[in-house]
């Protein structure tokens, strides 16, 4: 299965967080289940991602958070609407964005995030997103993303 932001034509994969032209960005991969109408990302932070010794840095997790929703919304809005992001490509932006630290995330291991959709409707998609670290829930976020087309912010 191919990562949903691998589906981004190279104009829009310059992204810090999820871009595959990025050479110093996170690349950040996230897959669509298409039965459980559920995101999945992995990342494993490195000990630079650092905010108190032995845990992770919080703008990391938003980042995270962030980029795993962008891709969530493109592939839920593509699943309702019976899209193929690999004929069309979806590309979201980030409106909100918000993260409740609920403990503590310890640096070491791989973080698994979960996302689904709460709402899709026209060029917005509404999305949950939750960071795991092994069993641990460790932060949960909530963003509003708009679909963009060419010529973004021009
Ligand atoms: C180019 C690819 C980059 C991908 C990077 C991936 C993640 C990122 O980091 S993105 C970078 C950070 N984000 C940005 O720079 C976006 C800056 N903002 C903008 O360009 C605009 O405000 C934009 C595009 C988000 C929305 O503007 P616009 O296209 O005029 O949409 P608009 O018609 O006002 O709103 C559409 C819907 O979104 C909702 N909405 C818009 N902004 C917000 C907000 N801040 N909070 C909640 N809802 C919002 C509106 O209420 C509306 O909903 P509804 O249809 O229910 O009425």
């Amino acid at each position: 299965m191919k990562a949903i932001q691998l589906h981004y034509p190279p104009e829009w994969a310059h992204c810090y967080g999820c871009g595959y032209l990025n050479p110093m960005g996170l690349h950040l991969q996230t897959y669509w289940n298409r039965e459980r109408k559920e995101s999945r990302t992995a990342f494993t932070p490195s000990p630079h991602h650092t905010a108190i010794p032995g845990f992770v840095y919080g703008g990391l997790l938003a980042s995270l958070v962030d980029c795993h929703a962008t891709a969530t919304a493109a592939a839920a809005k593509a699943d309702a609407e019976g899209l193929d992001l690999e004929k069309t490509p979806l590309r979201f932006v980030t409106a909100s964005l918000k993260v409740d630290y609920l403990k503590p995330t310890p640096l070491g291991p791989e973080l698994v995030l979960v996302g689904r959709a709460r709402e899709v409707k026209g060029r917005k998609v509404v999305v949950e997103a939750e960071v795991y670290a092994g069993e641990a829930l460790t932060v949960r976020g909530e963003a509003v993303l708009v679909q963009i087309t060419e010529g973004f912010g021009g």
